[in-house]
């Protein structure tokens, strides 16, 4: 029996114990532990008392209020919770989660494990479960998913691909841009290699896998096909894990790429001609000549400029002067050996450097080769053109060693080439630097001579041909320098131009002239035109009519006495400009003359736009006048198109009787020249004026005249003879003895027959008689031949350079019977020419 009480007894204290552990373990476990009804509301029958510490209601709170635990369930999970609840008949057990409400008024995330207790007979008792308050990794789940997302969200919408490959190099997963850049869905991609569809070209192929098999993570540009075949410029990071899983982020560097080319095109080559340019070219000479210095070869460096581009620029306009420049660039280049360079510095400057020459005459041919591809015509929208260059030439290492120097040689044998006009070429030589240094010495001094009072004004006459008086006068500038002299000004004006001194230079020189015109007015002396030489920066000004408007206003002189000459390139520098500035000069009454005129353009088109007074005839032109049947034909020309278009036409640089003469002839208004008078100083200009007061006699030519025979030989035996032989004739004869006589004379007299010696001075009787037929075409031309060359004279007879040939010694009855038959063949023909 105290058997059976102590062992109850101890049952009793272990049972005490037991539930004394387990109240404890229900209070501070985590698990919160709970018994309920099997039907809605699913009253609570047993809750541990940890509930009061984690949700803070009491037990009893529960117990007491069937539906409690129902209503506390947050509302947008309450269905959820009941339905899972019907599942729990089903299965006996359920896990699930929801939000129940603390009793602070606050959600927990509850994990609530069920399981349905059944009696022995399987009938369902009651529920039986737990919560674990799960908020933490709710939250912990919350903020990964957040996370996760926004890397999503970056994944799929940064402007760069995402590649994943396993460690065999299969494709695992792409973003969004690499699918839309490389046109195949990550599904498409993992059917098919897609290295090799993005790489169809092998070595692209192999530079990809290379760049894919690198151990080491690197960056890389790779070119990539889309599915649509565009093709992609791209640059990737290559990122290898531990595993040997590879992750690519790339890059679509296309435009950037494009960009970068088009800045290095920028920076190194010509934008117009696509030529390289002065930077890039720097870069190749200097390659060139530390090759040159190792080979010891020749290197030459070729400056090069179009003749008159500005002046086709400007007449053409800019884009057919942009359209030459690229047709240009392409012949030269055209021209050029692999390895050698041909760049552009700007407007018409090229240079070209030939390398490996191994001797420096290898250049010729080059040169040659230019200059005969630049002379084909160049096909201008519908109109052909015809250019020429001027090269100069400098060598690597004769001439300099350095890139600089030899550009700047080029450049100075250049300038040197086109002051000597049209074609030329020039090797640079140390004298043309001293010409260089003696041009900035004359600019230094330029720049004072104003200030110094060394400018002086000289006036040349300009007399009509029509009263033979002194109608105006030109002013030229000289430079009477303290050391040097006299200047003149073909030397300085250039340089002046150059430099914009010209402007002030010009203001000075319209204001002396227009002062000493007035001067002249006002002491009496004959009116007097004056006339004046215009540049082009000073006639480009925007003051320039403001300009003359105050000269003229301050010396008190009226416009019409003030004629500007100004140069036809002057004017084509800015049609428009000038047009213009012309009308605004005309309305004052200024009169306008275009000077050295069949130089430039001489385009009729822009004459008829102009309102002009005068042309000019250059006396290039005006030189061989008579000599020359080129020359004669165009100065006759000019003098019909000045009459055509109604303008006075002065011919300028006249020193000889016969230009006056032949001048006066074709009706050519006024001459200036030596043979009036060279430019005077103002004091000499009055006096001289006053004694000269008619200068020129009318022409006799067009007047009636006796038959007149013109005979050219120096052989004096062939001279006397036929003097005597026509003694009795009533012709006039005149006599010279060389071909540029004979010429002057046609010119100062009416020749009906002209006879001249086979060989005479200065020219054959042949070339002297073939040019006055062209000069002179209704003259009779009989050739005197010592032995007879029959080929030569039959030539000269079917050219029509020669109406009849006679040997010498004459016989008379064989001269009568010639000059006879010539002085009637010259009648037929001036009878034809009346009856036109
Ligand atoms: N061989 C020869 N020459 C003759 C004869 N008659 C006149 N000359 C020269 O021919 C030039 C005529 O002037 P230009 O054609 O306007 O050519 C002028 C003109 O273009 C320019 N120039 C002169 N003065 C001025 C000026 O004040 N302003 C501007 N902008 N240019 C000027 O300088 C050029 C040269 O002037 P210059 O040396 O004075 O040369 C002058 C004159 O002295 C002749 O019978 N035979």
């Amino acid at each position: 029996m105290q058997n059976y009480r102590r062992k109850t007894n101890k049952k009793a204290q272990a049972s005490k114990v037991a539930q004394a552990r387990l109240q404890h373990l229900l209070t501070v476990g985590p698990a919160i532990i709970y018994s309920r009804m099997l039907r809605a509301p699913y009253a609570t029958t047993f809750i541990s008392d940890n509930i009061q510490a984690q949700m803070g209601y009491r037990p009893k709170d529960f117990i007491d209020t069937p539906d409690f635990w129902l209503n506390r369930v947050h509302p947008e999970d309450r269905d959820r919770v009941l339905t899972k609840l019907k599942s729990l008949f089903r299965h006996n057990k359920l896990y699930y989660e929801y939000r129940l409400q603390h009793r602070d008024g606050h959600y927990r995330w509850i994990h609530n494990g069920q399981h349905l207790v059944r009696a022995a007979d399987g009938q369902p008792l009651e529920i039986v479960g737990y919560w674990i308050d799960i908020t933490e990794r709710k939250q912990a789940e919350a903020a990964l998913k957040q996370h996760q997302e926004f890397l999503q969200t970056i994944l799929d919408r940064i402007p760069v691909m995402i590649a994943h490959f396993d460690p065999q190099g299969q494709l695992q997963w792409l973003n969004r841009e690499a699918e839309h850049l490389l046109g195949w869905s990550l599904e498409e991609a993992k059917q098919i290699d897609i290295l090799a569809a993005c790489s169809p070209d092998p070595d692209d192929y192999q530079k990809t896998l290379a760049f894919m098999q690198d151990a080491h993570p690197r960056w890389g540009d790779l070119r990539i096909h889309s599915r649509n075949g565009r093709v992609l410029e791209t640059r990737w990071a290559n990122i290898r894990f531990s595993d040997g899983s590879r992750i690519g982020i790339g890059k679509d560097v296309t435009e950037y790429k494009a960009y970068e080319a088009q800045l290095e095109r920028q920076t190194n080559y010509d934008t117009l001609t696509g030529l390289p340019n002065r930077n890039l070219l720097q870069d190749r000479l200097s390659h060139a000549l530390a090759r040159a210095r190792r080979t010891r070869q020749w290197v030459a460096v070729l400056g090069l400029g179009l003749d008159h581009f500005k002046l086709i620029n400007d007449s053409l306009g800019h884009s057919a002067g942009d359209a030459l420049l690229q047709a240009v660039a392409s012949r030269l280049e055209a021209c050029l050996r692999e390895g050698d360079t041909a760049a552009r510095l700007g407007g018409d400057e090229f240079v070209l450097v030939l390398e490996d020459l191994p001797e420096k005459t290898g250049v010729e041919p080059t040169i040659q080769r230019i200059l005969n591809t630049l002379e084909a015509p160049f096909q201008l929208e519908t109109q052909e053109f015809f250019i020429s260059a001027s090269i100069g030439v400098s060598f690597f290492p004769q001439d300099g060693r350095k890139a600089r120097t030899l550009l700047k040689q080029a450049d100075i044998a250049l300038h040197r080439a086109k002051n000597q006009g049209r074609r030329g070429l020039q090797y640079y030589t140390p004298a043309m630097s001293m010409e260089t240094i003696r041009r900035l010495s004359l600019e230094n001094s330029l720049r004072s001579a104003l200030d110094r009072g060394e400018l002086k004004l000289h006036y040349q006459p300009q007399v009509s041909l029509e009263n033979g008086r002194v109608m105006g006068v030109e002013a030229l500038l000289r430079w009477q320098h303290p050391h040097r002299g006299w200047i003149s000004p073909a030397q300085f004006i250039p340089l002046a131009e150059e430099n914009g001194l010209i402007v002030p230079i010009g203001e000075w020189v319209l204001n002396t002239a227009c002062a000493q015109a007035k001067t002249w007015q006002v002491t009496g002396e004959p009116p007097l035109t004056i006339a004046v030489n215009l540049s082009a920066r000073q006639f480009l000004q925007t003051k320039f009519i403001a300009q003359i408007d105050q000269i003229l206003g301050q010396c008190g002189l009226a416009a019409k006495v003030l004629k500007l000459e100004i140069t036809e390139s002057l004017l084509m520098q800015d049609l428009k400009g000038a047009i213009t500035t012309l009308h605004a000069l005309k309305e004052r009454g200024i009169q306008l003359a275009i000077d050295d005129f069949g130089t430039g353009y001489s385009s009729l088109n822009y004459l008829k736009r102009f309102p002009l007074d005068q042309l000019k005839i250059d006396r290039a032109f005006i030189r061989d006048i008579t000599r020359e049947p080129d020359d004669a034909a165009i100065a006759q020309a000019i003098i019909a198109l000045a009459h055509s278009l109604k303008l006075e036409v002065m011919a300028e640089g006249v020193e000889r009787e016969a230009q006056v003469a032949f001048l006066q002839a074709k009706r050519c208004h006024a001459i200036q020249g030596y043979y009036v008078s060279r430019p005077l100083p103002p004091e000499q200009l009055a006096p001289w004026v006053r004694e000269n007061k008619r200068l020129i006699q009318a022409s006799e030519i067009g007047s009636g005249h006796p038959p007149t025979l013109l005979l050219v030989d120096d052989d004096p035996l062939a001279a006397a003879t036929l003097q005597q032989l026509l003694r009795e004739k009533p012709y006039r004869l005149l006599t010279c003895r060389d071909a540029l006589e004979g010429l002057d004379l046609l010119a100062v007299h009416p020749v009906d027959v002209v006879m001249a010696g086979q060989r005479i001075p200065k020219m054959e009787g042949v070339e002297f008689l073939r040019r006055a037929r062209d000069i002179y075409p209704k003259t009779v031309r009989i050739l005197l031949t010592d032995q007879s060359n029959k080929s030569t004279e039959v030539d000269a007879i079917n050219e029509g350079a020669i109406f009849k040939f006679l040997e010498k010694p004459i016989s008379e009855k064989n001269l009568k019977a010639a000059l006879q038959v010539a002085f009637l063949f010259h009648n037929v023909l001036q009878q034809r020419a009346k009856n036109g």
